[in-house]
């Protein structure tokens, strides 16, 4: 396991609570203006401008992530778009074309993994198979010659911490996939590193395993004060897990964010996909003054929903939303009230209970999209699919996805702006 000398453990994580680390110094600056400044963490493990490739094939391209000390960023995205390959550089593992790693004020770009006060756990764990669980979790000391007895104390204090106590001499071909995970932590955490990087060590756990080591990381990172970042392309791993999600899709920051913020406010249709929104329909309409207007179509009645800042051009947009966001009736069009945010006419195709709820796919015109309800509607049924204005997430139409049968642009906002006009 590599991982360097460490400065030893942070007392706690410094930048989740600007309010409570804030202290009032001097006369002359009020408090607020101290709260103000003192509330922009600190950065700690600094990513600028790291491209990477692999031959000719450019993988990372212009990654900058800055990272406070104590935070927890979890890497989220699709295989293949870079997270372990950003994790490696981090590490030291794989060497960037461009830009620089800092960690507090030293640039470690070109030093060896030894020396960069991180340690990785890996998805296979890669535990030693001929070594107890007292001797994996002791190993990197014991490379750093320490001596027996500082050895002993701090894998018997990891064992505790992890929940190993009692499992010092078995191997590892003994231990439950969760254990092993936990050995594989303990000897990252031995080492006392600065920085924890963790590639999908859960990934191997069955389900219900899986949840509970992940708030047993979690929480193990909060007692113990220690930046961390995690590879995931679970998305409720990272959304429980981590202070701060970052969205790479190939190769780049799609997004960052607080987990509810990237959830709720996805900045491009591909974050919205990526967070469960996976429903989507073209349909005409666009930006107008304070609103965005979708026109009527064949299938949807026209809304107005609050613009919230957005940046849309008028013409055909991409309309995203969840299957667990939207509310099913069995009634048609016609009868649907203004003002509920995009209504849809269709029918039942599918039921099936994935269990808690109903899921129906729901034949909207041409296309088919997902529908969550607590009550199955048979297939055959005629429904309307309400979305509120908080649960549609709205983008511009990708060149290619725009149906030929649909309204012109202007047309349709002035078919929106009539229809809404009329007294129903
Ligand atoms: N050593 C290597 N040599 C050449 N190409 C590589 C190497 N390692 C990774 N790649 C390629 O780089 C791209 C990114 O790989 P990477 O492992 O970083 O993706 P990932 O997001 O972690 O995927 P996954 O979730 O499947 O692990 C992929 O196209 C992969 O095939």
């Amino acid at each position: 396991m590599q991982g360097g000398s460490g400065a030893g453990f942070a007392s706690g994580p410094a930048h989740r609570s600007p309010e409570t680390s804030s202290k009032c110094y001097g006369t002359t600056i009020s408090c607020t203006a101290v709260q103000r400044i003192t509330s922009v963490p600190k950065t700690f493990l600094q990513i600028d401008n790291i491209s990477v490739s692999y031959g000719a094939n450019r993988i990372l391209d212009g990654i900058d992530l800055h990272i406070a000390k104590g935070e927890f960023v979890a890497l989220l995205g699709s295989s293949g778009c870079g997270k372990t390959t950003l994790l490696r550089t981090i590490a030291g593992f794989a060497q960037p074309d461009a830009g620089a790693i800092r960690v507090g004020s030293r640039d470690v770009t070109t030093f060896p993994p030894d020396k960069r006060g991180m340690a990785l756990v890996f998805q296979s764990y890669a535990l030693w198979p001929h070594m107890t669980v007292a001797q994996n979790i002791g190993y990197g000391l014991k490379l750093r010659r320490r001596s027996a007895a500082d050895i002993a104390g701090t894998v018997t204090e990891m064992e505790r911490l992890l929940g190993l106590t009692g499992l010092s001499a078995r191997k590892p071909a003994e231990l439950s996939g969760g254990q092993r995970q936990r050995v594989a932590l303990g000897r990252a955490l031995a080492i006392n590193p600065e920085i924890l990087l963790l590639d999908e060590p859960m990934s191997n756990l069955d389900a219900r395993i899986r949840l509970q080591v992940r708030h047993e990381i979690r929480a193990l990172q909060q007692k113990l004060g220690i930046t961390t970042v995690h590879v995931t392309h679970d998305r409720e791993e990272a959304m429980v897990m981590a202070d701060r999600i970052v969205i790479l899709n190939a190769g780049r920051i799609a997004q960052e964010g607080r987990p509810e913020a990237v959830y709720n406010r996805p900045q491009t249709a591909f974050v919205a996909t990526f967070m469960g929104a996976e429903n989507q329909l073209i349909l005409p309409g666009g930006a107008d003054g304070e609103t965005i207007a979708i026109a009527a179509g064949a299938s949807n009645a026209a809304c107005r929903v609050p613009r919230d800042g957005r940046m849309l051009s008028t013409g055909h947009l991409e309309v995203r939303f969840r299957a667990e966001a939207a509310t099913l009736e069995e009634r048609s069009l016609a009868a649907v009230p203004n003002g509920e945010g995009l209504v849809l006419a269709g029918d039942i195709v599918d039921v099936s209970y994935p269990g808690g709820l109903w899921r129906h796919t729901v034949r909207v015109g041409r296309q088919m999209i997902q529908v969550d309800a607590p009550r199955a509607c048979a297939p055959g049924t005629v429904v309307h699919v309400t979305v509120a204005p908080d649960n549609l997430f709205l983008f511009d139409a990708p060149a290619g996805t725009i149906p030929a049968a649909l309204p012109h642009p202007a047309t349709a906002l002035n078919e929106a702006r009539v229809l809404e006009a009329s007294p129903n």
